[in-house]
Order: C-alpha cells, then structure tokens, then sequence
C-alpha cells in the first residue's frame, strides 16, 4: 500500500506569490527582505505571529527561495539554551554562508514565544543578543506574539498574520483539487473553506480527508464527512444571546470546549454589549434580569467546586443559557465583537507581576542575603527608590542582573524609551565589567577587593569600563576626568560607603 503525502505538505507555497491570502504582510515580508540587498535594515530580525496553520512558517521559507538565501532553523524540539543559540544562530548571523552560492543565510526560530523552561534555559536573553549583533536576517515566529520579551519586541519589525479569509481559500483549494483530479460539486469548496475558520491548512487537510477513495465529492459527502467540529465559543455565546429558543442554546453547549466555569465568565463579560440598545441605559432590565439568573448559576458552580459533584453544572447551564434566552425582551440587533473574559486577563497579569515581584525580590534577597519575603516586604522599596535615581539605576540594573522587563517593573515604567534602552545597556556593559565569565551572577557580592582586588583594578579595564565603574563605586561622575588611575585605586580600597561600594 503506498502513503499519501499530505496535500498541506505537498502543496506549500514555494514563493511568497503562492501564498494564500496577507497580502499586506507578504509585502511587508518581502520590503524587509529586499532592504538586506541593500546593507543592514533598521529591524534585524521580523517577528511573524498569528494562530497556527496559516503559513507563518511556508511564508518565511518562501521569502529565503525568493531572495535565494540559505535558510538554518532552530525548532521548538531543538535544545535551545543560550548557549546552543550562540553557537548556531550567533556564528550564522555573523559569518558568511556556507555554500558560497547566496550571500545571506536567514535563520528562522520557530515558537520562539516557546523560549523557556528548563530546555530553553538563557534562551531568550540569547536571541536579544543574537538579533543586536546579526549581520544576517532572522526570523521569530510565535503564535502568541505577548510570549516573547518587550526587548525582543522592541527590536524586532512585527507582522500579524491573521486568519486566512474563506473567500481567499477558495481558488488555493478550487487549483488543489482540480491538480488532484478531482471533481467537486456546487458549493463543496465554499463549504469546507468556511468551516475552516480561517486555518488553511485544516481546510486542505479536509478536502484530502473527503477526498479519500473518491473522484468526485458532492454537497452531500461534506456533511458525512465533516470533521466533528467542536462548537467556537463565540459561535456559542452568539447564540445564547441571540436566540429566542432555550433548548437550542442549551443544546449549543454541549458540544463546547468550555466547562460551565468558563462559560459563565464569557456571558457575564459581552452581555453589557449585548444586551444594550442604541440610546438605552446601560443597565437594562433585561441585563438585571440575566444578572439574577447567573448568581444563581454561580451558587451552584460554588456547590459544583466545594463537594465535586459535577452532575450539578447542568444545573448552572440551565441557568446561565436559559435564563440569559428568557431574559431577553427584544433580541438587540447590530454587530458586537463578543470579547474573551477580561477577569482572565486580569489574573493573567496579576499572577505575572506577582511573578515578576518574587523574581526581583530573589535577586534583591541573593544580593543581601535576605530571604525572598523579607526582601519583598523591607528591602524592595529601597531599591526602588534607588532605581529612580540616575546616578545609580544602571548600578541597580547590574548588580541585581535585571532583565529588561524587570528593570521596567521596578522602575514602574510601561514601555522601553531610548532612554531606558541607554539605561538597559549601560548595565549590562558594568555587568560585564563586574563579572568574571566563569562565576555565578551574585559573585560580584562575594568577590570584595580585598579577596581579589585583580579584578577590580582601574588599570587593568579598558578607559570606557572606567567609566562605567566610576558611579558603581559611588564616584561623582561629573568629576570622573580629574581622577587619575592610581587615585580610583585608592578610592576602590576604601571601606564601603554605599550598597555599589564593592
Ligand atoms: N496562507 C497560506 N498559503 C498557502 N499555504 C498555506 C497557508 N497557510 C497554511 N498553508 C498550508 O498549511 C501548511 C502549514 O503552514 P505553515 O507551517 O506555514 O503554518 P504556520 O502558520 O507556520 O503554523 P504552525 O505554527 O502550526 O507551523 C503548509 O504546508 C501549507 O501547505
């Protein structure tokens, strides 16, 4: 018997031009690509994020056969640690091309918003590295674009590839089947192309799974062969909100991915949007009405949780769906973009910053020895404060080995400015300076002039490390040019004054 080879797979565009659909980005791919004809473009490196399937991936191969450049991918199944993306992505963003044959290598890191954990360890400070210094084009592709670090982002060109358009599909996939032989009735196209949701490669994956064992596909073969598609929320909550039948919004759920606990929060969310007319007020009595049946729902979801007893969530579905559908006096018309729960979000961010705070508050506690919670509660405050201060918010930086978005939490800044950027590699030139490469981050707390006054000797680091060390060790920059070698020695030899006194 022989396999079949995966149309998707068979089928993959080989040019940007056979790609289906993101027309704007496509064109904004292949301007980046071209500006590398001409020396090194602003952005090094191009982030293509967007769900999965719709040739982020074949767009990025197809840009290196069209510029006729040799391509090295790092996978998410590659071990990825900063030391291996140095080795790889580093040596080929500097170095000439293997082959001779093309100019430039493009090197394409696949679910880059996957950099972490374990395997990826040091990965992401990695790349940062990698894209400042390339001298050829690399490429991130993520499908959660918030995954990677705002220094990434910052330094990267970011293109959003969004769902492929049903109407866009249907020649791509009319072209496929007609080279397949095979012959498709009125509509069949359109049909699988829709429910494909915007996923290209689902929607060729269906057409060869219908197409299996035939020459011909109708209307009909659709509807028995359809994949058994689980039911969009959206789709879901649409008609929850939208119909007048409450066995049919009940039965809708049924087929969701989403257990009651969730469902609750997407109605609660859009039902202000939904259930609110042009000119009326913002709390209707229809959206009252909802609200009392979903505190009800809510009781029992509690009941549900505290003795796991799971037969009552059918209880709260009832509850929630049906008593959203009576509820309603007039269905509302008008488009509303029903919006994911934004209490997710919320905790999302909150459970974030508390990591982000533990983190910092560990570094803070290896710096001082202090215990995580002690530094958090008594400590982190006076680093805050000393962050703010221009003279020491690089030594900040530095000493603690922030990265760059922790730096910006204890600064309580919300982007990266050129100043902050200044800021950013200002610490990590004295951080090179601090420590030697062979020891751990905090060695620096340990390493007092006196053990190994080597290498915290003036003399012995180029003029600008000089610099970057005068304020470390608490010296009036202004008056940095009056003071001679000899003389900072004899400052570095003095007792510690301030917390950068080493
Ligand atoms: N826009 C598109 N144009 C042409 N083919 C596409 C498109 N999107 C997906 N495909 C097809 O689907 C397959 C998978 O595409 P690709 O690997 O580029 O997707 P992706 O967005 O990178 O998703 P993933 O992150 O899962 O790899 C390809 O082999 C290709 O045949």
């Amino acid at each position: 018997m022989t396999v079949q080879m995966e149309w998707a797979e068979k089928y993959r565009p080989v040019s940007l031009g056979d790609v289906v659909g993101h027309k704007k980005v496509i064109d904004d791919l292949r301007n980046w690509g071209e500006q590398w004809e001409y020396g090194t473009p602003e952005k090094r490196a191009v982030i293509l994020h967007g769900q999965a399937g719709i040739g982020k991936t074949s767009s990025a191969h197809a840009l290196a056969r069209d510029m006729n450049w040799e391509v090295i991918e790092l996978n998410a199944s590659d071990q990825r640690t900063a030391g291996v993306i140095e080795k790889v992505a580093g040596s080929a963003s500097t170095m000439k091309t293997l082959t001779g044959t093309s100019d430039k290598r493009l090197i394409i890191l696949d679910e880059a918003d996957n950099l972490h954990g374990n395997s990826d360890r040091g990965g992401a400070r990695a790349i940062v590295d990698v894209i400042k210094k390339a001298s050829q084009p690399i490429i991130l592709i993520a499908n959660d674009v918030y995954g990677l670090s705002s220094t990434v982002r910052s330094l990267c060109l970011e293109l959003k590839f969004g769902s492929v358009q049903s109407r866009s599909m249907v020649p791509a996939l009319k072209k496929i089947a007609s080279q397949e032989g095979i012959m498709c009735g009125v509509g069949v196209i359109e049909k699988i192309a829709e429910s494909a949701d915007g996923d290209f490669r689902s929607a060729v994956n269906d057409l060869q799974a219908i197409a299996m064992g035939r020459t011909e596909i109708n209307i009909e073969d659709i509807s028995t062969s359809e994949r058994d598609n689980k039911e969009s929320i959206f789709k879901v909550v649409g008609r929850i909100f939208k119909g007048k039948d409450v066995s049919s919004a009940l039965e809708a759920t049924y087929n969701l991915d989403e257990t009651p606990e969730d469902l609750i929060h997407w109605v609660d969310e859009n039902l202000p949007y939904q259930y609110t007319g042009k000119g009326e007020e913002s709390l209707t009595p229809d959206i009252i009405a909802v609200y009392s049946y979903l505190s009800r729902s809510d009781r029992f979801l509690g009941r549900v949780r505290r003795r796991q007893n799971y037969r009552m969530w059918r209880y709260a579905g009832m509850l929630m769906t049906g008593g959203t559908v009576v509820s309603k006096t007039r269905v509302r018309g008008g488009f509303v973009k029903y919006q994911p729960p934004s209490l997710w979000r919320k905790m999302g961010q909150m459970r974030s910053r508390r990591n982000m705070r533990n983190n910092i508050a560990v570094k803070i506690g290896s710096h001082c020895n202090e215990s995580m919670r002690y530094s958090r509660l008594e400590v982190a405050g006076m680093y805050s404060r000393l962050i703010l201060e221009d003279e020491y918010a690089a030594d900040v930086v530095a000493v603690l080995g922030l990265d760059m978005d922790e730096m910006l939490h204890l600064l309580g800044a919300k982007k990266v400015t050129k100043k902050l950027q200044a800021l950013y590699d200002d610490a990590q030139y004295k951080r090179q300076a601090f420590i030697p490469t062979d020891e751990p981050e905090f060695f620096v707390q340990k390493s007092a002039p006196k053990k190994d006054p080597s290498q915290l000797s003036f003399d012995k680091l180029p003029a600008s490390n000089n610099t970057s060390l005068d304020s470390a060790f608490g010296n009036d920059s202004s008056k940095k040019d009056e003071v001679t070698a000899p003389a900072k020695k004899e400052v570095a030899a003095k007792p510690q004054k301030t917390l950068f006194d080493f």
